[in-house]
């Protein structure tokens, strides 16, 4: 089994509760969604960018696809790794491939939670989970409820234990429901350590921090809440 990638590299974690954790990225191509404030080119690549020296900005280029254990392989040649995000794209789309990668830190999945059967193939290789719930208002969904639905099931199989982390992460535009939001925590609330309220990064798209600021607090009692803002592009780093 082969995948390709888009780049392989190595930097902190910029988003999150585990902001500043040292972890290697791999990116996979690819997305079943078209979210409208998304940062990342999906679409695939003929080859791999490897930045094999972090923070090097010198990317060796590899021919897709890739095999696990070449991609095991560079993960392992990064020292001092907290854990590797599977990132993307969207990484469950290649959840056989992830299922034979064998790294020496523990996997942290970055996840639109949209497709539960793939989350059950891999949930016993995942350490931490950040679910990036979207929103039935924020993109193009062909069958909201569907989605919805698929958002929970993917969050039972994938939810907070005592081997594993499970938190929530929402990206927030001037355009976001606080009623759609609350209507997501509700039925996932039960399977996750803390909610994320991640504020977009584009100036022209980001709400008003006074909403933030509600919208947290409407959850603070049930669960821990954090407004965090990507950190990675403060620093520019990758
Ligand atoms: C590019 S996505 C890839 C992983 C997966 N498809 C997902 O959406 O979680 C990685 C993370 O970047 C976040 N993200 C993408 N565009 C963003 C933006 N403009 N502002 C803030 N966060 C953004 C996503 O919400 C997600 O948490
Ligand atoms: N530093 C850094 N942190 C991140 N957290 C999530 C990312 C992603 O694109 O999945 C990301 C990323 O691309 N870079
Ligand atoms: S699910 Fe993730 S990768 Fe796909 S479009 Fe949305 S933010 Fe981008
Ligand atoms: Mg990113």
């Amino acid at each position: 089994m082969q995948t390709s990638l888009s780049e392989l590299f190595c930097s902190v974690q910029g988003e999150g509760p585990y902001v500043g954790c040292r972890q290697a990225f791999v990116r996979f191509t690819g997305c079943n969604l078209k979210c409208n404030y998304c940062d990342t080119p999906v679409e695939a690549t003929k080859v791999c960018k490897f930045e094999a020296e972090p923070g090097s900005n010198e990317f060796l280029e590899l021919e897709n696809p890739l095999s696990p254990e070449k991609v095991s392989e560079m993960v392992n040649s990064y020292s001092g790794l907290h854990s590797v995000s599977l990132t993307g794209g969207e990484p469950l789309m290649n959840a056989d491939f992830i299922d034979l990668l064998e790294t020496e830190a523990p996997l942290y999945l970055e996840s639109n939670m949209t497709l539960p059967r793939m989350a059950k193939k891999v949930k016993d290789k995942i350490s931490y989970v950040s679910g990036d719930v979207k929103l039935l208002s924020s993109e193009l969904l062909e069958d909201p409820e569907l989605h919805l639905e698929s958002t929970i099931e993917c969050f039972r199989a994938l939810k907070v234990t005592k081997d594993r982390d499970c938190f929530c992460k929402i990206v927030v535009t001037k355009d976001t429901s606080a009623d759609d939001i609350e209507g997501v925590v509700g039925a996932i609330s039960g399977y996750i350590s803390s909610l994320i309220l991640q504020p977009v990064t584009q100036k022209e798209m980001q709400p008003k921090p006074g909403f933030l600021l509600k919208l947290q607090e409407s959850f603070l009692n049930d669960i821990d809440t954090r407004i965090i803002p990507q950190t990675h592009k403060m620093w520019g780093c990758l």
